[in-house]
């Protein structure tokens, strides 16, 4: 892992610990829910995981219905996951996210496969008039999206795909253009996390290689980024997200046997793992 010269662990008393710690706590005791739009290979799995960290789920592929939720209050937050699109949600996707943005709740988007195909081109171009609060992607995906939305940080070598081929390190210059252009938040999954506003970078070591292994890794923290963002401010969500996540698959690392165990150690520690834990974990700024 490489980071910056000079960057350290923030202090165990940092007030950022504390509202780490009360985002889980908030989480558990309101079990909110953030409405998904999500992929099909990892629908169950986003679910699950969002109800293994306290929050509730609920998945539909419908502008109307987003708005319904919106509406009725019942859902504090929306989650977009660009992995396998039909058609139809070339209209869909933008007007959940167009409802979220007029009604003034955050959203969270992950760009699977960002740079790959028209429709997802169209999708993703659409979201910069209505811009997510929170962007939940790989190296690779960050700085694709950047290029597609015009902003620095493009890298035409980077290539599109559900996997990262890039580094973080490489996704900064993307991360921060992506950060500033949405006023909100950019986290960055790989073996160590970057979470930024654009002015201020926290890397998340830790977490563990067999998240690689099994589907669905990053499209669940998404949908887990998005029941915190239910709850807490922007930062403090992606940062909760990303440090339940690493500490939760510390734990399953040590009692998996294979892809199929770790993942059902992973959401049984997503369950177990406590927020003294997740708080105090390494966070390099
Ligand atoms: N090499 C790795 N070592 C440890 N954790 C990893 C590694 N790669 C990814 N992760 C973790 O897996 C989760 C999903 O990230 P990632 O695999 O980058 O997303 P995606 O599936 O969208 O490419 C994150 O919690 C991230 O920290
Ligand atoms: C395999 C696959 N194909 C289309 S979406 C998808 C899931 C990607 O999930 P993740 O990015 O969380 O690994
Ligand atoms: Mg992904």
């Amino acid at each position: 892992m490489s980071f910056d010269p000079g960057s350290g662990n923030i202090a165990v008393n940092d007030p950022l610990r504390d509202e780490i710690a009360a985002a889980v706590d908030a989480v558990r005791d309101t079990t909110p829910l953030a409405q998904s739009l999500t992929n099909f290979v990892t629908i169950n799995f986003v679910a699950n995981a969002q109800l293994a960290v306290g929050g509730t789920a609920a998945m539909h592929y419908s502008g109307e219905e987003a708005g319904a939720l919106d509406s009725a209050g019942a859902s504090k937050a929306t989650y977009i996951n660009m992995g396998t699109l039909l058609a139809e949600f070339r209209d869909e996707y933008p007007a959940a996210a167009r409802d979220a943005v007029e009604r003034r709740l955050p959203w969270v988007l992950d760009p699977v496969g960002a740079g790959a195909g028209k429709l997802r081109g169209d999708i993703l171009r659409a979201f910069r008039e209505t811009p997510p609060t929170i962007i939940r992607c790989n190296a690779s995906e960050a700085i694709a999206l950047a290029g597609i939305w015009g902003l620095d940080g493009a890298d035409s070598k980077s290539r599109a795909g559900v996997e990262a081929h890039d580094e973080i390190e490489a996704a900064i210059p993307a991360a921060h253009a992506l950060a500033r252009f949405i006023g909100g938040v950019v986290s960055v999954s790989g073996a160590v996390d970057l979470v930024t506003d654009g002015e201020r970078d926290f890397r998340l070591p830790g977490g563990s290689v067999w998240m690689t292994k099994i589907t669905g890794a990053g499209c669940s923290l998404g949908g887990v980024t998005a029941t915190y963002a239910c709850v807490a401010r922007p930062l403090v969500a992606a940062l909760a997200a990303a440090l339940h996540y690493n500490r939760a698959a510390d734990a399953a690392e040590r009692v998996a046997e294979g892809p199929g165990s770790f993942q059902t150690a992973f959401l049984d520690a997503l369950w177990n793992t406590t927020a003294d834990e997740i708080a105090q974990s390494p966070i390099y700024a």
